[in-house]
């Protein structure tokens, strides 16, 4: 079932939180201390190149097979350095204490070996007076190879260094905040005279910076590109022609890059000398397209036709401007395309070219939840509420998506799957759009205390620290589809290598997707909640899963609501700092400690008749009436009516005792069940005008869909077609909700009415 995000409880993790907590025990003991151990410069670099001996300086990824899975443990929070670099004074390592953030001070590096990447770029560095030191470099952009970051012999500057001891118990330089470290070209005048090359390089000019970062952004290296055009950027003539050649270059390679706000103040730059320069304008459009800014995107291509009517491609882009300003203000889309566009993307990164939707909602103040989303006028059943784009994502469905083990042990947070890979992407957003950060910088962080200063030496500052915990309280665990061939997405999952082991190493057995969807993330939490989301490729979708009235608070659920209140108490808990009290809490934790535990004990039985799937149709239809028994047994400990106290502990073992029902060919019992299950979750149906009408919407989950479709096709192979069509017509308007459109309830359960003789339409 797709979750908010994995809670991890902390019992389930509680052997590595321990033994991180006594890493961090132990560190902290040393707080204060120089190292120990003084490496010798010969031998600390020898068993550096012989344990990294034969790796390519990359540890591969999980599609690669070959790739170590990472552990990635952030328990040193420090803040990043915010003061300007003028201000801080030089520092030897010798100076270096440990378990400290050196606040004021800086120190002046060189890189003496090649570089190797695990989650941190690592390597050894030296100061001026020849001492060595093993460097972490975390949160650098993914897309550039080690090499390429920190090639041997590059000279950096660590401002407000953090030293500490790693993991293996040696020490290291451990560098966080992509804000703290400096890198020096060789000509950099803050370069220590004796690491200045003997022979100077003939001097380059700005045509043959060009011509570099040409060379680059062909063989699609787009960030050494736009390394080589701001060289020649230096020292060019401003306004002069080939001025405006190397910003509209420039604003090209971070168009590839995603650097979107820098592409636009570079083609404005261009536009300030030449206001109708026909690239300029273009790929000015291209960056607010990029951005969802569609007004501006019109108004920049409508003043390039004027100038340029033949343009082909800013003819194109209008049209599809149009089309995006159409879906910002009417939340139409064509959802089939864009699922089967998902579909093409196979294990290859995709992104959606669709506008946002923000429906009848507005951000308010919910009490003692903080913020939250309220309707803003009366919502029908899947009404479209929300059609939001990632602020990113990372897909583990991707060939080369990271699992990896992530731990803060400052929030005795866990998560095993591409959160860490998360983390690092939304470092780079942020560093390099901080227009668009300040959205993600407005999200939930809990008890982290933020430090001031968005910008310190003219570049935007990021606390990394912040990030992970805005992450940890914010992110969504996702799949690319929700559906997948009528079954919910995570159940066609084919686990790699790499998967099996973090899922081993995880006790909660998942890994997932993970990433940052702005709107959605001020929608709080409820175990009965009234919207439902859905996710297609990076869009999040929302619907009404239920009538609102305007004014009311939209709630999701964050955690797999099968389980008893108890459990999910703890894990509302544990992952996001409170305690809900909704409904249905409410009702269950007012029940006596009798019924809740023969009600957990009933199902606990129920869920291990799941062995007896793939057993033979003799073996499972002996335990249909055991089975019947246990939910009858479960039903009764429910004293409320269904539409206050919903029967969701009843989901699975009905899905079971289906199962067994339709492989004993017993269709009455199959629909009675469904009716009967789908009843006890609230749902109340009438046939009014030859039609099957849902007078009243239950408790809406995934699992709800196979009672639909085991309904459906009960009827059918009762002979009932009518009837079947009937459910099935209802059971779009439920699809609609679950899945986020219901253009694509055929493609997704075309087979199973085919199979069943039920027509599509
Ligand atoms: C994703 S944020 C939701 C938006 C948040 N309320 C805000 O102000 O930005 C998750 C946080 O909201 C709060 N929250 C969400 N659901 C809640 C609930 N049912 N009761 C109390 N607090 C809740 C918790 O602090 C949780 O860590």
């Amino acid at each position: 079932m797709p979750r908010y995000d994995d809670p991890t409880p902390e019992d389930q993790w509680l052997y590595y939180f321990k033994r991180g907590e006594k890493i961090l025990k132990e560190a902290e003991a040393r707080k204060g201390q120089k190292r120990l151990n003084k490496p010798q410069r010969w031998q600390f670099i020898f068993e550096y190149n012989l344990k990294n001996r034969g790796t390519t300086g990359e540890v591969g990824s999980a599609g690669s097979g070959g790739r170590m899975v990472g552990i990635n443990i952030a328990y040193n929070e420090h803040p990043p350095c915010i003061v300007p670099f003028a201000t801080l004074e030089k520092k030897f390592i010798d100076d270096l204490r440990l378990e400290i953030a050196h606040r004021g001070s800086y120190i002046m590096l060189r890189a003496v070996v090649n570089p190797i990447k695990y989650v941190s770029v690592t390597t050894i560095a030296e100061d001026e007076s020849g001492e060595v030191e093993l460097v972490q470099i975390y949160n650098q952009d993914d897309r550039r190879s080690p090499a390429n970051v920190m090639p041997e012999g590059q000279v950096f500057i660590v401002k407000e260094p953090y030293f500490k001891t790693t993991s293996e118990g040696g020490t290291s330089i451990r560098v966080d905040h992509v804000s703290d470290i400096i890198f020096l070209d060789g000509e950099d005048e803050r370069i220590p005279e004796k690491w200045r090359p003997r022979i100077k390089l003939l001097a380059r000019g700005s045509l043959d910076w060009k011509d570099d970062g040409n060379r680059f952004y062909k063989g699609k290296q787009y960030f050494e590109a736009t390394q080589c055009y701001t060289k020649g950027l230096e020292t060019v003539e401003p306004g002069s022609a080939l001025d405006i050649v190397l910003l509209l270059n420039r604003a090209q390679a971070y168009l590839e890059l995603g650097y979107n706000e820098k592409a636009l103040a570079d083609a404005k730059k261009a536009l300030y000398y030449e206001p109708l320069n026909q690239k300029a304008l273009y790929r000015s459009a291209l960056a607010c397209y990029e951005d969802g800014d569609y007004e501006s995107t019109k108004t920049q291509l409508v003043k390039l036709l004027k100038e340029f009517p033949e343009n082909k491609d800013a003819k194109e882009k209008l049209l599809r401007t149009f089309r995006r300003l159409q879906e910002q203000r009417t939340g139409e889309y064509e959802f089939l395309k864009m699922r089967n566009e998902v579909k093409e993307w196979g294990d290859k990164r995709g992104k959606l070219d669709c506008a946002e939707y923000v429906g009848p909602v507005r951000i308010g103040d919910a009490g003692g939840k903080g913020r939250g989303l309220f309707t803003t006028r009366d919502v029908k059943f899947g009404d479209l509420l929300l059609c939001s784009k990632a602020f990113n994502v990372c897909h583990k469905e991707v060939a080369n998506a990271r699992i990896d083990i992530l731990f803060n042990l400052k929030a005795k947070k866990g998560q095993a799957g591409t959160h860490s890979q998360l983390v690092q992407e939304l470092i780079q957003v942020l560093y390099h759009n901080p227009k668009k950060a300040k959205g993600f910088y407005e999200l939930h962080s809990g008890d982290y205390q933020r430090v001031r200063g968005e910008m310190v030496d003219g570049l935007p500052v990021v606390d990394s620290h912040l990030v992970m915990r805005i992450m940890l309280k914010n992110s969504f665990g996702c799949q690319r589809l929700s559906f997948v061939d009528g079954r919910p997405g995570d159940l066609f999952e084919e686990k790699t290598e790499v998967e099996k082991m973090v899922t081993e190493m995880s006790p909660s057995g998942t890994t997932g997707g993970s990433g940052i969807w702005i709107m959605p993330s001020y929608i709080n939490h409820s175990c009965w909640p009234n919207s439902i989301r859905s996710f297609l490729g990076n869009l999040l979708i929302v619907r009404a899963a239920r009538d609102i009235p305007a004014g009311e608070e939209i709630t999701m659920t964050y955690i797999d609501n099968e389980s008893g209140v108890q459990e999910r108490q703890k894990a509302s808990y544990s992952g996001w700092d409170f305690s809900c009290e909704c409904t249905l809490c409410e009702i269950e934790a007012a029940e006596s400690q009798e019924v809740q535990s023969k009600r957990q004990s009933l199902v606990e039985k129920a869920l291990k008749f799941k062995v007896y799937l793939n057993q033979s149709v003799q073996k499972t239809n002996s335990r249909i009436a055991p089975m019947i028994t246990l939910i009858k047994g479960i039903e009764a400990t429910y004293s409320k009516p269904e539409f206050i106290h919903p029967r969701v502990r009843l989901l699975s073992p009905t899905n079971i005792l289906q199962t067994f029902l339709v492989r004993a060919q017993r269709p009455p019992d199959v629909f009675l069940l469904a009716r009967q299950a789908l009843n006890g979750l609230g749902f109340k149906f009438t046939t009014k005008g030859g039609k099957v009408v849902i007078e009243r919407y239950g408790y809406m989950s995934y699992p709800v869909m196979e009672l639909f479709m085991h309904a459906i096709t009960a009827e059918a192979m009762m002979g009932d077609l009518w009837t079947a069509t009937l459910w099935r017509n209802a059971a779009v308007d439920v699809y609609e909700v679950l899945a986020g459109e219901r253009e694509s309830f055929i493609n997704a359960f075309g087979g199973v009415l085919l199979e069943a003789g039920v027509p599509f339409d």
